[in-house]
C-alpha cells in the first residue's frame, strides 16, 4: 500500500479543513519551535492545548495497545514513507518511516523516523506496524515559515550615471549569516507565539513573535529584515513557497544534524534533560522499556508492581498522578529490581528521583544486581530467538507527554532528544483552534529502493510482487499482526543501551555483533531482483577508510550538501553568463574592462580598491603599496573571491592575480574566529591550503602573506621537505607543493577536516606536473567535504598564465562552476576551443588562399583578418570583388568613423544577408 500517496491525500484534505475553519488568519498561538532550519523551514508544536494533550493520550493508549498484540513470528515489511510506530528510549512515538538503512551501518538506529506529532527526526531500531486508526489521527506538529520575504544579499553594482551603488539581489536560498542570526535571538528567547498570516499546503506561515529581555514583544521578521537578512518581496515568495519543500526534501541530512546535534546552537539536549527531569520530578510516571514489554513473564511475576503501574495509568487526572506517584515509591524501587527493563542512564536519573530515601550503597548493589540480570537476558536474547514475544508483555510505556499538563505548562521531552525547547511561562494562553489541530508537513518523500527482508516468505511475496503479482499487504487486520523486523536484535541492542557506563565496551560489541549478523542471515543472496542486489552487492558495505568513522550513522537519501565535485553522468545543464558587450551603449563599452568572464552568477564588477570589502587592515596594507585601483583580472576576481565562489583567474606574470586571492584570504583569516569558529577544536586541520608548483614559490608567497597579514596574528606556514620535524598542528594557512602536501596528509600531520579554501598558485604548471596527486586531493576533499559537520563549503581558487586542458578537466570536474576570468585574449581564445592551424606561404599568394579559406563561410560567419599595412588595399579589394563586405580599420580613421565600423559589425549578423547589402562583415586590423 502506498502509505505517501495516503498521507497526502489525507493531510491535504485536512488542511483544507483546518484552513476553512480551524486555523483563523491572524490567530495567535503558543508554540514551541522543535526544529529550526532556517526562517522558511521550522517545525511548532502547539503547547497548553488540551486537544494535544488528548490526542496524544488516545494515541498512546492505541499504540500500546497494537504493540502488545504484535507478534515476532509474522513477517513484515516497511518502506519509506509508511507511518509507523517507532519505540525510542523506551517510549511509543507515531512517526513517518523517513529512511530504512542498512543494519551494519547504523550504530544509533536502522530506521529514520519523523515524529510527527513533535516535528523532530531519530533513529531507532524498533518500529511497530501501525492500524488505521492510528494513521488516522493528523500530525500534531505544525510546518511554519515566516511570511512574504526572501533572503537578501547586498553587494556593489553601477548605478545609473556610472557610479558605485550598494545594490541588493533577493535569494532563494538562505545566506550563511541567517542561521546564526535567527539562532542568536530565539536562543535566547523564553516564549514564543505565532501569528498565522496564511495557509497553504499545509505550512503555517506567519511571523514568530518573541519576548526579549525586557519583556517587549518583537517580530522575529521585523529582527531578520532589520539586519538585512530578509527583504518583504511579495512577487518572489511564491517562488520561495514551492521552494521550501524541496528544501525539505533535498536537505533531510541536515534535518536531520539539526535534529540530533546542538548546530542550531540551542542547547537542545540540555533543554531536555531539563524538561525530563522536571517532567518525571513532577509526574514520577513509572517507565516501561521495550524489554519489558518483551517479557511477559517478568512483570507478570511481580503483580504488586503491576498493579502499581496500573495505578498510575496515563489517563489519570493531573492532580492526582503526582500524588499517587509519589506514594508508590517502593513499587518503583520493587520495579527497579526486579524489571530489567529500565534503560538508558536517564532512567538511573528517575530512580534517583524516585526513591530519595535509597542509600548510596543499597543503589549499587541494585544497580549491580541489574547489570547481572542484563548480561544474563543478554544471552538469553542472543540464543533465544523464538522465546520473547515483543509484544506481549503487560508492561505500560510511557509516553511523557500525555501527562505533562501541569499548571499550563508542557513538560515534553519528544523522544528524548535533543530538540529546542522554550518554556512558555506569562504569555497569554492560545487559542485553541481546533479539535484536533493538526497540520500536513506535506512530506514528499522519495521512497528509496530499501525495505526490509524480514523472512523468505515475506521477500518471495515482495519478488511476486514486483512482477506484477497484486500485494496482499493492504489487509488490515492483518497489519496489526505483523512484527517489526530486527526485534530480536533490539531486545539485545537494550541490554546495551541499559547500563551502557556500566556495561564493558566488550559485551556491547560483541552483542551488536551478534545481532547485525542474525538479521543478515535472512537475507537470501542467490536472488538476483533488485532488492537482494542491493543487499549482496552493496559495494559500500564492506569499505573502510579515511573518512569512514565520519560517515553518518544512517544513510539518507537526498543530495550531500557539500557536493564539490561532480558525482554521476546526468548533470542539470546549467546557464552560463558573460559579460554581454553588445548591449552596452559605447560609453558603457569604453568604461568597461574587456576580459572573458564566465560563470552561473556573475559578480559585479569593481573598479576601485576601495569597494573591495577587504578587512581595513589588510586594506591598509595595499595602500602602503600604493594600490588604489584594480587591475585588469582583478575586476571580477576580487567580488568573486570574497563572495566565496571558486575562482579561475588567467592572466599573464605580475597581473595581480596572487594579490588578489591573497588579500582576500588574508582578510577572512584576520576574522578568523567568527567565520571559521569550528576549527578551534580541530588540530592539524590547515583553514587555507595554497599550493605552488616549486618550493621557490612557496616561499615567495609565504612572504607576501606574512607583508599582508602585517601585525594580525595567524599562522601561516611553509612546510618544506624534511617534513620529519615540522610542527603541524596549529596552522591557519598552509603553504606548500602538492608532493608535500599529499605527504603530510598521508602521515597524519594535517588533516583536510578544517579545509575552506584550496589554492593552486600556478595552476597550469601545478597540473601539468601533478595532475595524478591532485586528482587525489580532489577526491579526499570530495570525501572529507561529505562527512564533516558544520556547514562550510570549499572554495577552488586557480591562479595560471595559460588555460590548459588539464584546468578544463578540473573545471568540469567541480560541482559548482567557477567564476572564470581570462583577461588575455589568447587564452580566452583557448578557453573557447578554437582551433588553431597554420599555414607558411609567400606573400604574393595570400588573397587566393584567404579566398580559399573563406570560401563559402563567408555567409554564415564573421572573420576576422588581421594583417601588416602594406597589405591592406590588396585584401580589401580581393574581398570586394569577390562580393564580400568588408570594414577596415586601419590608423588613418578617427575614433568617431572607427566606432562607427565597430558599430556596425556588432550589429551584422554572420550570414544573414538580405539582397544586395552583404552583411558579412571582415574588420581589416591594420598592424603597423
Ligand atoms: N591593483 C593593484 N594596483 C597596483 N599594484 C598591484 C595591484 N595588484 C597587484 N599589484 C602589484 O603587482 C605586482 C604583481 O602582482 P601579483 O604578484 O599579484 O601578480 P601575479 O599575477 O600573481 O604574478 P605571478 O603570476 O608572477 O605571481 C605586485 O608587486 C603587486 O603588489
Amino acid at each position: 500500500m502506498n502509505f505517501d500517496k495516503y498521507i497526502h491525500r489525507h493531510w491535504n484534505t485536512t488542511f483544507e479543513k483546518m484552513s476553512k475553519s480551524e486555523v483563523p488568519t491572524g490567530a495567535m498561538g503558543m508554540f514551541e519551535i522543535t526544529t529550526f532550519v532556517h526562517p522558511h523551514l521550522f517545525w511548532l508544536i502547539e503547547v497548553e492545548s488540551k486537544i494535544r494533550q488528548k490526542t496524544l493520550h488516545e494515541l498512546d493508549t492505541s499504540m500500546k495497545e497494537l504493540c502488545k498484540q504484535q507478534s515476532r513470528d509474522s513477517a513484515t515489511t516497511f518502506e519509506a514513507g509508511d507511518i509507523v510506530i517507532v519505540q525510542y528510549e523506551g517510549h511509543l512515538y507515531r512517526a513517518i518511516l523517513e529512511y530504512i538503512g542498512e543494519q551494519k551501518s547504523c550504530s544509533n538506529g536502522q530506521y529514520l523516523c519523523w515524529l510527527m506529532d513533535y516535528g523532530t527526526l531519530v533513529e531507532s531500531n524498533t518500529i511497530f506496524k501501525s492500524s488505521p486508526k492510528i494513521r488516522k489521527i493528523l500530525p500534531l506538529s505544525f510546518q511554519a515559515s515566516l511570511n512574504n520575504v526572501v533572503y537578501t544579499i547586498q553587494h556593489l553594482g553601477f548605478g545609473e550615471t556610472g557610479n558605485v551603488v550598494t545594490k541588493t539581489e533577493y535569494l532563494l536560498s538562505p545566506t550563511p549569516p541567517c542561521h546564526q542570526a535567527s539562532m542568536d535571538v530565539l536562543k535566547t528567547v523564553r516564549t514564543i507565539e505565532f501569528c498565522v498570516e496564511e495557509k497553504d499546503e499545509g505550512i503555517l506561515f506567519g511571523d514568530v513573535i518573541y519576548k526579549d529581555k525586557n519583556g517587549n514583544k518583537k517580530s522575529f521578521k521585523q529582527y531578520l529584515l532589520d539586519k538585512g537578512i530578509v527583504g518583504i518581496s511579495e512577487e518572489l515568495f511564491p517562488d520561495m513557497k514551492s521552494f521550501i519543500n524541496e528544501y525539505r526534501e533535498k536537505n533531510i541530512q541536515l534535518i536531520e544534524k539539526i535534529c540530533k546535534t546542538s548546530s542550531n546552537t540551542i542547547s537542545r539536549r540540555k533543554a531536555c534533560c531539563d524538561i525530563k527531569k522536571k517532567s518525571i520530578e513532577e509526574f514520577e510516571e513509572v517507565e516501561i522499556s521495550e524489554e519489558e514489554m518483551r517479557r511477559p513473564r517478568r512483570r507478570i511475576r511481580d503483580a504488586n508492581e503491576t498493579d502499581s503501574l496500573k495505578s498510575k495509568s496515563l489517563s489519570e487526572s493531573n492532580s492526582s498522578v503526582s500524588k499517587s506517584s509519589r506514594s508508590h515509591g517502593n513499587e518503583q524501587l520493587d520495579s527497579f529490581n526486579t524489571s530489567p527493563g529500565q534503560e538508558d542512564v536517564s532512567s538511573q536519573h528517575e530512580l534517583s528521583s524516585q526513591a530519595p530515601s535509597l542509600s548510596k550503597s543499597s543503589k549499587m548493589a541494585i544497580l549491580r544486581k541489574k547489570i547481572e540480570e542484563k548480561k544474563a537476558n543478554q544471552k538469553e536474547n542472543t540464543t533465544l530467538e523464538s522465546s520473547s514475544s515483543s509484544g506481549k508483555g503487560q508492561g505500560k510505556c510511557k509516553i511523557t507527554d500525555v501527562n505533562k499538563e501541569s499548571g499550563g505548562k508542557i513538560e515534553l521531552c519528544p523522544a528524548g532528544a535533543e530538540r529546542t525547547f522554550f518554556g512558555a511561562q506569562g504569555v497569554e494562553k492560545p487559542k485553541p483552534t481546533s479539535e484536533t489541530k493538526p497540520q500536513s508537513l506535506n512530506n514528499r518523500r522519495s521512497k528509496p529502493q530499501a525495505t526490509v527482508p524480514v523472512s523468505m516468505e515475506t521477500h518471495q511475496r515482495r519478488c511476486a510482487a514486483q512482477n506484477g503479482s497484486p500485494d496482499s499487504s493492504t489487509d488490515s487486520s492483518s497489519e496489526c499482526k505483523n512484527n517489526i523486523a530486527n526485534t530480536f536484535g533490539d531486545q539485545s541492542r537494550k541490554g546495551l543501551n541499559y547500563d551502557g557506563e556500566s556495561l564493558s565496551l566488550e559485551s556491547k560489541t560483541s552483542t551488536s555483533v551478534s545481532i547485525r549478523s542474525a538479521s543478515n542471515m535472512e537475507i537470501k543472496p542467490h536472488c538476483r531482483c533488485k532488492v537482494c542486489d542491493r543487499w549482496t552487492k552493496d559495494q559500500g558495505w564492506g569499505e573502510g577508510g579515511e573518512f569512514e568513522k565520519y560517515k553518518p550513522k544512517v544513510k539518507l537519501i537526498g543530495e550531500s550538501k557539500h557536493e564539490f565535485l561532480k558525482e554521476g553522468t546526468d548533470d542539470a545543464p546549467s546557464e552560463i553568463l558573460s559579460v554581454d558587450y553588445n548591449s552596452l551603449t559605447r560609453l558603457e563599452k569604453k568604461a568597461m574592462p574587456k576580459l572573458l568572464v564566465h560563470s552561473e552568477c556573475l559578480p559585479s564588477p569593481v573598479k576601485e580598491l576601495a569597494n573591495v570589502y577587504l578587512h581595513p587592515d589588510i586594506y591598509q596594507t595595499l595602500v602602503q603599496e600604493e594600490c588604489k585601483v584594480t587591475r585588469l583580472v582583478q575586476t571580477y576576481a576580487w567580488p568573486a573571491l570574497l563572495r566565496n565562489q571558486h575562482v579561475f583567474m588567467v592572466n599573464g606574470p605580475h597581473t595581480g592575480k596572487t594579490t588578489a586571492y591573497l588579500t582576500t584570504m588574508c582578510s577572512f583569516l584576520v576574522e578568523k574566529d567568527e567565520r571559521y569558529s569550528f576549527t578551534k577544536k580541530l588540530s592539524g586541520a590547515p583553514i587555507i591550503v595554497i599550493l605552488c608548483s616549486n618550493t621557490e614559490r612557496c616561499r615567495d608567497v609565504n612572504d607576501r602573506a606574512r607583508l599582508i597579514m602585517g601585525r594580525n596574528k595567524a599562522r601561516i606556514e611553509l612546510v618544506e621537505y624534511p617534513i620529519s620535524h615540522v610542527n603541524t598542528t596549529h596552522i591557519d594557512m598552509l603553504i606548500t607543493t602538492p608532493t608535500i602536501f599529499v605527504d603530510l596528509l598521508k602521515r597524519r600531520s594535517v588533516i583536510l577536516n578544517g579545509l575552506c579554501h584550496l589554492v593552486f598558485e600556478d595552476g597550469d604548471n601545478i597540473l601539468n606536473h601533478y595532475y595524478p596527486l591532485i586528482d587525489i586531493i580532489l577526491e579526499q576533499t570530495h570525501k572529507m567535504l561529505k562527512n564533516r559537520h558544520h556547514s562550510k563549503s570549499l572554495q577552488l581558487i586557480m591562479c595560471a598564465e595559460h588555460w590548459t586542458k588539464k584546468i578544463t578537466c578540473v573545471l568540469q570536474k567541480l560541482a559548482a562552476i567557477p567564476v572564470v576570468c581570462i583577461a588575455n585574449y589568447l587564452e580566452a581564445a583557448m578557453y573557447g576551443k578554437i582551433q588553431f592551424s597554420m599555414r607558411f606561404m609567400r606573400s604574393s599568394a595570400k588573397p587566393e588562399m584567404m579566398k580559399r579559406l573563406l570560401k563559402d563561410t563567408y555567409k554564415f560567419t564573421k572573420s576576422v583578418i588581421i594583417c601588416n599595412i602594406a597589405e591592406v588595399d590588396e585584401l580589401e579589394t580581393t574581398l570586394i570583388m569577390s562580393g564580400i563586405e568588408a570594414a577596415v580599420i586601419s590608423e588613418k580613421l578617427t575614433v568617431d568613423e572607427t566606432h562607427l565600423i565597430e558599430e556596425n559589425w556588432t550589429k551584422a549578423p554572420g550570414g544573414n544577408y538580405t539582397g544586395r547589402s552583404i552583411q558579412l562583415t571582415f574588420i581589416i586590423i591594420f598592424v603597423t
